[in-house]
């Protein structure tokens, strides 16, 4: 398939991300690549998955499209921050590379326009940049990103961290770019990710509510304790 039709095949499903964080019980790439292929018998369009030996597990586990992302450093640039790192992940396999989105200097240097560029003079792959900002998604789509995702809406200090999606975001960059938005953070319910859809969103990307058991279960558990 060409990378149109990939991208289109994108069009209204659900993305699942299935991370866990340093030092969590299910840092692990095998664990990781079945979380996945739950998500994908649950219905999941693609997976989105984060560090090369995940990305590699489980692009050999499942049969959707993965969006790989590799996380280095704690804070800052850290999503996939330089053209190096976006190279590895598609090496990994993935066939849609998510990178930093922001209009913040990434550690190498490059732009993210050079960034694109530079990935796909090497690899055949869709690229996501994850914005945490309207201006960052007109920047992205002027530097060539085929998805924008408001993945950082919330963390660059550009936009509040609303308690669920921010729907505004969603919307303002549904109406201002042509290139699709992928609705993603903090989506926590089937509810707003109906709601992130019906704002403009050509995708949803949900993560914590479906795959972070940890958090999950503390949501459980402060309900429980509030009520008491
Ligand atoms: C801000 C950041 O680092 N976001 C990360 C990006 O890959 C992940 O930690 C999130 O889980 C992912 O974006 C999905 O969002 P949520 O887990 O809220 O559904």
């Amino acid at each position: 398939m060409d990378l149109a039709g990939l991208l289109e095949t994108l069009r209204d499903t659900l993305i699942v991300s299935c991370q866990a964080y340093p030092g969590e019980p299910m840092r692990d790439p095998d664990v990781m690549s079945r979380v996945a292929r739950a998500a994908v018998i649950g219905g999941a369009a693609a997976v989105r998955v984060q560090g090369l030996a995940d990305i590699r597990a489980t692009v050999a586990a499942v049969d959707v499209p993965v969006v790989g992302l590799w996380k280095d450093g704690p804070d800052g640039v850290f999503i996939t921050p330089t053209l190096e790192h976006a190279r590895a992940v598609a090496d990994a396999g993935a066939q849609i590379v998510a990178v930093d989105g922001t209009r913040r200097p990434r550690p190498d240097g490059l732009t993210l326009a050079q960034t694109v560029a530079g990935l796909r003079d090497t690899h055949d792959v869709l690229v996501m940049a994850d914005c945490g900002s309207l201006e960052d998604a007109v920047a992205a789509q002027e530097a060539g990103a085929d998805l924008l995702g408001t993945t950082l809406a919330g963390y660059t200090g550009e936009r509040p961290r609303t308690d669920g999606p921010d729907l505004d975001l969603i919307a303002l960059i549904a109406v201002t770019c042509e290139v699709p938005v992928i609705a993603e953070g903090r989506i926590h319910t089937p509810a707003a990710a109906a709601q992130a859809r019906r704002a403009g969103a050509f995708a949803v990307c949900v993560g914590t509510a479906i795959t972070h058991p940890s958090t999950i279960t503390g949501w459980f558990v402060d309900a429980i304790a509030a009520d008491g």
